[in-house]
């Protein structure tokens, strides 16, 4: 398969770019903000101008490329797999939408571990209504966006096992009454190189479950944005995530 990498710069782009060298597969171009000359191929500032034929793009970007990379999927009939954090609702719709005439895998956390993580989520969610729910979550002081693509799923998985909208509240400070019983709590860390934690909280009367994955390395999740690309490639049209690459509901 011939990939572009989208991000290629990035600290994941670079991960990627390795694990992909290592493979059948090959990258042929790149997508950066800024152009670099020290790379096997070549790496564009604008989608517009790729040259190489592309079968399909890893996205592991910023918010601020979609655009570009959603016009370049359509106007080329290329799928893409995108694994870039902290889209607004309004972005995730844009995904959404060009999914009908792409084949586009969007996924807020490649690695296997979380994909199980979010169904126990769920099924504790769903098991102890009475139990309080904060999700705590860490990652490197690089990282830009807050809470975690991660966290925002987790946060979905407990609704989903609730059966109901819950209020979610992120960070907490100051003067506040008491938390609200249905309340999901979500509290983010940033420092050194902590490549990603998440911890689900349930807090009950003298209780409390607490559910971790912490990823090790970068590799986790390059791995997995490579099986997402090995599926997708041979897909119609649509939106696909972890559970379809994985075998799961
Ligand atoms: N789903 C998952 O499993 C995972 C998702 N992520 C997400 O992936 C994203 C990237 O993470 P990371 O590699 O750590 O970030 P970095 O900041 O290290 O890299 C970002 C890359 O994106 C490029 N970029 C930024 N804005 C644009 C733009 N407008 N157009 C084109 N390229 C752009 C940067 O280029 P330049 O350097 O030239 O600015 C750089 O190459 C984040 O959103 C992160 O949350 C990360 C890990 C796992
Ligand atoms: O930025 C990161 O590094 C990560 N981002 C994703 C997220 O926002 O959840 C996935 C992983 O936790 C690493």
């Amino acid at each position: 398969m011939n990939i572009l990498i989208s991000g290629v710069t990035g600290a994941m782009g670079q991960v990627l770019d390795e694990l992909i060298s290592d493979s059948k597969h090959q990258v042929v171009a790149g997508f950066a903000n800024q152009r670099v000359e020290n790379l096997h191929y070549p790496v564009y500032t604008s989608l517009e101008d790729v040259e190489e034929e592309v079968d399909l793009v890893i996205d592991f970007s910023q918010p601020t490329s979609l655009q570009a990379l959603l016009d370049y999927g359509k106007s080329n009939n290329i799928p893409l797999v995108i694994a870039t954090t902290g889209y607004t609702d309004e972005e995730e719709g844009a995904i959404r939408e060009a999914s009908s005439e792409i084949p586009i895998l969007f996924a807020k956390n490649m690695s296997l571990g979380i994909n199980m993580t979010e169904k126990i989520v769920e099924q504790l969610a769903h098991a102890l209504p009475q139990f309080d729910i904060e999700i705590i979550e860490k990652h490197h002081r690089y990282k830009k966006d807050s809470p975690s693509g991660t966290a925002k799923m987790l946060v979905e998985a407990a609704k989903t096992g609730r059966n109901d909208e819950s209020p979610v509240l992120e960070g907490r400070s100051g003067l506040y009454d008491e938390r609200l019983k249905n309340e999901i709590g979500v509290m983010a860390v940033r420092g050194g190189t902590i490549v990603g934690e998440h911890t689900v909280l349930f807090a009950g009367e003298d209780e409390v479950i607490e559910i971790k994955h912490s990823a090790q390395s970068k590799k986790v999740f390059a791995n997995g944005a490579l099986t997402a690309a090995e599926f997708l490639v041979n897909q119609s049209p649509g939106l696909y995530d972890m559970n379809d690459v994985l075998g799961g509901e």
